[in-house]
C-alpha cells in the first residue's frame, strides 16, 4: 500500500526549481535510501516531501491526502521526521524527550495515558534506547541522542519515517545498527522509511531501493543491485574521479591498477590478497607472467622462471610490491 506518493513534484527554493519533476512513491514496508553529493538537493527534497517547505510545482500525497494541505496534528500522527539539527530541551531526560512523540495524540490537558507510556516504552525499546531513559539529554553522546530522537519518532507511531542524514555522526557499529533498525522497522513493522545518507556502502547493503541524485540533478530510482548493474552508480560517481567497483560493490579513488598479476589459491587468504594487490596497484589477469599464490604457507610471488619469494603477511607483500626495486625484480623474472 502506497504511503507516500509524488506527482510532477518539483523541489527548489524561492520558486527556483532544483530537482524534478518527480513521480516517486514509497509503499509500506520499504526502506529507501536517498543518495547524492553535497548540495545535490537531498535536504531540499526531504523538506519538500515532509511539507517543511512548499514545492515549486506538483503534489505530495501522504496516505492519498495532499500533505501540504494536511492539518499539522494529523500529519504528525502519520509522519515522523528525524533531522540532524541539535535538539532543544537538553535539560530533559531521555524518557521525556521520547514522550514528546505522543504530543500529536494528547488531548487538551496534555497528559500521557498509561497507553501512551506503554507506547513510549516500546519506542525506546525498539530504538535500543531504554537504558537512556533516565539520562540527561545534554549529557548524551551524538549517537545516544540520535537513538532518543528515533525513539521519539517511533512514539509518534508514524506510517512514514523520514531521516535526514541521521547516521552522519555515528561510529561504524552504530551506523550499521541504525541501518538494521530502519530495515526492521520497514520489514517487520510495515513502516515506509526514507533515509538520506552519504553512506553508499551501507545503503547498498541495506536499502530496498535507492533514490540517487546524480551530478546533473537527475534522480535515479531502483534496487541497489539494479542501479549497480545498469551502470548508474558508476556513472554518478565518475564525475568525482571515483570508480565504482562492481565486483566488490565499493568506491575506489582513481583508476584500477596497471600491473598484471595472476592470483592462485582460494578462501579468505586469496580474497584478502586480492584487495591487497589492488591497493598495491595491481590488476588480476589470469594470463599474467607474475603469480601470487595465497595459501597457508604465506603469500608467494613468482615470475614465470620460477624464482619465488614468500611473504608471511599481506602487509609485507604489499610493501615489497610497492618498493620499486623489488617490483622491478619481479618484473625481470625470466619468462
Ligand atoms: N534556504 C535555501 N535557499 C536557497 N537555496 C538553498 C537553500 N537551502 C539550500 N539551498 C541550495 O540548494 C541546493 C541543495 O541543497 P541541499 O541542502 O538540499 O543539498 P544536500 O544534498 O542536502 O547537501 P548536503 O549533502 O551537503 O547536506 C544547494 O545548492 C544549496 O545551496
Amino acid at each position: 500500500m502506497t504511503v507516500l506518493a509524488t506527482t510532477g513534484l518539483v523541489a527548489g527554493h524561492g520558486g527556483r526549481p532544483l530537482l524534478g519533476p518527480l513521480d516517486l512513491s514509497i509503499p509500506s514496508g520499504r526502506f529507501v535510501c536517498l543518495l547524492g553529493a553535497n548540495g545535490a538537493g537531498k535536504s531540499t527534497l526531504i523538506r519538500t516531501l515532509c511539507a517543511m517547505q512548499a514545492p515549486v510545482a506538483g503534489q505530495v500525497h501522504l496516505d492519498s491526502e495532499p500533505i501540504h494541505a494536511m492539518p499539522a496534528a494529523r500529519r504528525a500522527r502519520r509522519l515522523a521526521v528525524v533531522l540532524t539539527e541539535r535538539v532543544d530541551g537538553t535539560l530533559m531526560r531521555g524518557y521525556e524527550l521520547a514522550s514528546m512523540g505522543r504530543y500529536p495524540y494528547l488531548g487538551w490537558a496534555g497528559r500521557l495515558s498509561p497507553e501512551d507510556h506503554r507506547i513510549v516504552h516500546e519506542a525506546l525499546a525498539s530504538a535500543g534506547a531504554l537504558s537512556l531513559a533516565e539520562r540527561l539529554v545534554a549529557e548524551m553522546s551524538d549517537g545516544e541522542r540520535q537513538k532518543i530522537m528515533i525513539a521519539r519518532a517511533l512514539a509518534q507511531q508514524p506510517r512514514l519515517l523520514v531521516l535526514d542524514e541521521a547516521t552522519a555522526f555515528l561510529d561504524l557499529p552504530r551506523r550499521v545498527g541504525t541501518m538494521q533498525l530502519l530495515l526492521d522497522l520497514a520489514h517487520r513493522h510495515g513502516l515506509a522509511v526514507l533515509l538520506s545518507t552519504h553512506d553508499l556502502e551501507l545503503a547498498l547493503r541495506y536499502a530496498d531501493e535507492l533514490w540517487l541524485i546524480d551530478g546533473q540533478r537527475r534522480l535515479h530510482v531502483g534496487a541497489p543491485e539494479d542501479l549497480a548493474i545498469d551502470g548508474v552508480l558508476g556513472a554518478s560517481f565518475a564525475a568525482d574521479g571515483l570508480t565504482f567497483d562492481l565486483e566488490r560493490a565499493e568506491l575506489r579513488v582513481g583508476p584500477a591498477g596497471t600491473r598484471a598479476i595472476r592470483l592462485e589459491g582460494g578462501g579468505l587468504r586469496a580474497s584478502w590478497a586480492a584487495r591487497a594487490l589492488e591497493r598495491a596497484g595491481y590488476v588480476r589477469d589470469p594470463d599474467a607472467a607474475l603469480t601470487l599464490r595465497a595459501d597457508a604457507a604465506g603469500y608467494t610471488v613468482a615470475g614465470e622462471g620460477g624464482a619465488a619469494t614468500c611473504y608471511p603477511t599481506l602487509g609485507a607483500l604489499v610493501e615489497a610490491l610497492r618498493t620499486p626495486s623489488s617490483a622491478a625484480a619481479f618484473a625481470r623474472e625470466p619468462r
